[in-house]
């Protein structure tokens, strides 16, 4: 029989008070209903009592020792039998049948029969999903692909659209039943097109780099290699970063200690892990060999899109047969329009690998950590920054935007982590003049940090802004259907970098501009000169 500790008994001995983790139940409770509540752990309940484990890779958290965030069982390649028309449907929409799939913003007979199919098929009972998370994945990933295909299918008439594109019962009614068991917004995540979507070549054998790294994906909207490069290749820096992320755990229990020995052991581990983003930013290059940048920009990109995707002015999704407190239905993700039958559009955003909980946090942004990334400002500020002020809104709402995208137990993983009692910057600035070369290599690894983030800016430069200046090649033109006349008018245009935003949602130019610099504002010793800018 268990025992209330909390209450004074002759052999309990003095009460434990109120808020201590022997009075607390297991790191993260029951998902809350909406992704973008923010999550609680025992430790951040407890106001200090309780112990921060944050160096333990934890089931709880569904971050796997040795594959970090990507789900340590085989992903599930289809659903069963129950939800087969589902799964058809998708089969139809990518073409994997005798059709070609079919295109964005199509209108033509195809894409107007499979969205009338879409909008007569049935709501499919959700219950049977809720006995296994291989099910409810492949299930969120299903019916997500379907609502971008939905959407994407549908002409806009007018640019942008006005009123709220209502979403189909079939899709909306199971998918907001779904998701908020996941944590996960209804659209498509990061962890859809990567997490939830990778195979590797032995089934039964551990995933590994080196012996048995993700090769293969088993969703795409477009069928191209390109596409599944791109998830591939966000795969692989995944499994790269859990390397990173044992060894940030590694640190963080040296942080507790802090002795002579610790110090010593603190800097080799930095020093390992400038290697190991280097070895990411090795990897996210390799783009440039197997993703065509035209195919990415004109063919994949635009499939992304979300319900945010015309600005501040979207009209959102309506998704139909749910009522307005359903999951995901908060203040900040709703349109101020509405459909004729009052159902108000929700904006949110489409997948961007800011919503990976590994590229996102333990190698970057807990290097530089010096507060709490869940609160006012986020976890990239340097310390000078004061941890109430935020001066740089754009990444602050980007980063605290990206945790609703990630499934509620990264969220919980990333509070968890937040709530270490010793920071690692203040430590090293600490030691910085008694232990230099716990600075230097501090240091070193926000210098690797540095250089990913140039490496990605070159990215963004050839595969967004290049891109979006230049008129599609002749091939490119047709597998999009346009006409001739289309092409009279797609001159080369101008495109204010300024105006250009990320599937994220970020003002892109001046977000990642900005996430590179202060990485070498967080140095100890004297940044190194101005870098790669995007022009
Ligand atoms: C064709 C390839 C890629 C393009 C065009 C691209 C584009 C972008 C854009 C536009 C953003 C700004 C946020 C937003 O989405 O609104 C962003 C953020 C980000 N991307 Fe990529 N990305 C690509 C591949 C990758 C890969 C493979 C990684 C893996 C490490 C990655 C890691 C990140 C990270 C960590 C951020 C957050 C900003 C930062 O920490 O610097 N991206 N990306």
């Amino acid at each position: 029989m268990s025992r209330d500790l909390t209450q004074t008994s002759p052999e309990a001995g003095p009460s434990i008070p109120s808020g201590h983790f022997l009075s607390l139940s297991p790191s993260y409770a029951s998902p809350s209903s909406s992704p973008s509540v923010l999550p609680s752990t025992s430790s951040h309940l407890s106001g200090g009592l309780a112990p921060n484990v944050a160096s333990l890779a934890s089931a709880d958290f569904e971050v796997d020792v040795r594959t970090g965030f990507l789900p340590a069982t085989r992903n599930l390649t289809r659903l069963p039998l129950e939800w087969e028309l589902w799964e058809s449907a998708l089969d139809a929409a990518r073409g994997t049948g005798e059709n070609g799939q079919l295109r964005l913003q199509g209108g033509g007979e195809r894409e107007k029969l499979w969205r009338a199919g879409i909008e007569t098929m049935g709501v499919l009972d959700t219950v049977g999903l809720r006995s296994s998370i291989r099910l409810l994945r492949r299930a969120h990933l299903v019916l997500t692909f379907l609502l971008h295909f939905y959407v994407h299918t549908t002409p806009v008439e007018p640019t942008p659209r006005t009123t709220p594109l209502p979403i189909p019962e079939s899709i909306s009614v199971p998918l907001l039943a779904i998701s908020p068991l996941l944590g996960l917004p209804p659209i498509v995540t990061y962890s859809d097109t990567v997490l939830y979507n990778f195979l590797a070549p032995n089934p039964s054998a551990e995933l590994s780099l080196a012996t048995n790294p993700p090769t293969h994906v088993i969703t795409t909207f477009t069928g191209t290699k390109s596409e599944e490069q791109f998830y591939v290749i966000s795969a692989l820096c995944e499994i790269a970063g859990a390397e990173a992320l044992k060894l940030m755990r590694q640190s963080l229990d040296e942080l507790f200690v802090a002795d002579e020995k610790a110090l010593k052991r603190l800097a080799h581990y930095l020093r390992k892990l400038a290697v190991q983003i280097d070895r990411i930013s090795d990897i996210t290059m390799s783009l440039m060999k197997s993703v065509d940048p035209e195919e990415f920009y004109h063919l994949i990109r635009p499939w992304f899109r979300g319900g945010d995707s015309d600005g501040p002015q979207s009209a959102g999704w309506a998704f139909l047969g749910v009522d307005d407190d359903a999951a995901g239905t908060q203040a900040e993700n709703l349109a101020d329009r509405a459909t004729a039958d009052g159902v108000r559009g929700r904006l949110f955003s489409g997948p961007s690998a800011g919503q990976s909980i590994c590229h996102s946090y333990p190698p970057s942004h807990s290097i530089t950590l010096n507060h709490n990334p869940v609160s006012t400002n986020a976890g990239i500020a340097p310390a000078a920054e004061t941890p109430t002020a935020p001066s740089r809104p754009n990444e602050a709402t980007f980063v605290q935007r990206m945790l609703q995208y990630m499934p509620l137990a990264h969220r919980t993983f990333l509070l968890h982590l937040s709530t270490h009692p010793t920071p690692l910057r203040p430590l090293v600035e600490h030691y910085a003049r008694t232990h230099p070369k716990l600075a230097e290599a501090y240091d070193g690894a926000l210098e690797a940090l540095k250089r990913f983030r140039e490496k990605h800016m070159r990215i963004v430069s050839l595969y967004i802004v290049q891109q979006a200046r230049r008129r599609p090649s002749e091939r490119v033109r047709q597998i999009l259907g346009h006409s001739e006349a289309d092409d009279n008018e797609a001159e080369e245009v101008k495109i204010e970098l300024g105006e250009m935003r990320g599937t994220g949602g970020s003002p892109l130019f001046k977000f990642l501009k900005r996430c590179r610099d202060n990485t070498t504002k967080a140095m100890i010793g004297r940044p190194a000169g101005p870098g790669f800018d995007l022009s």
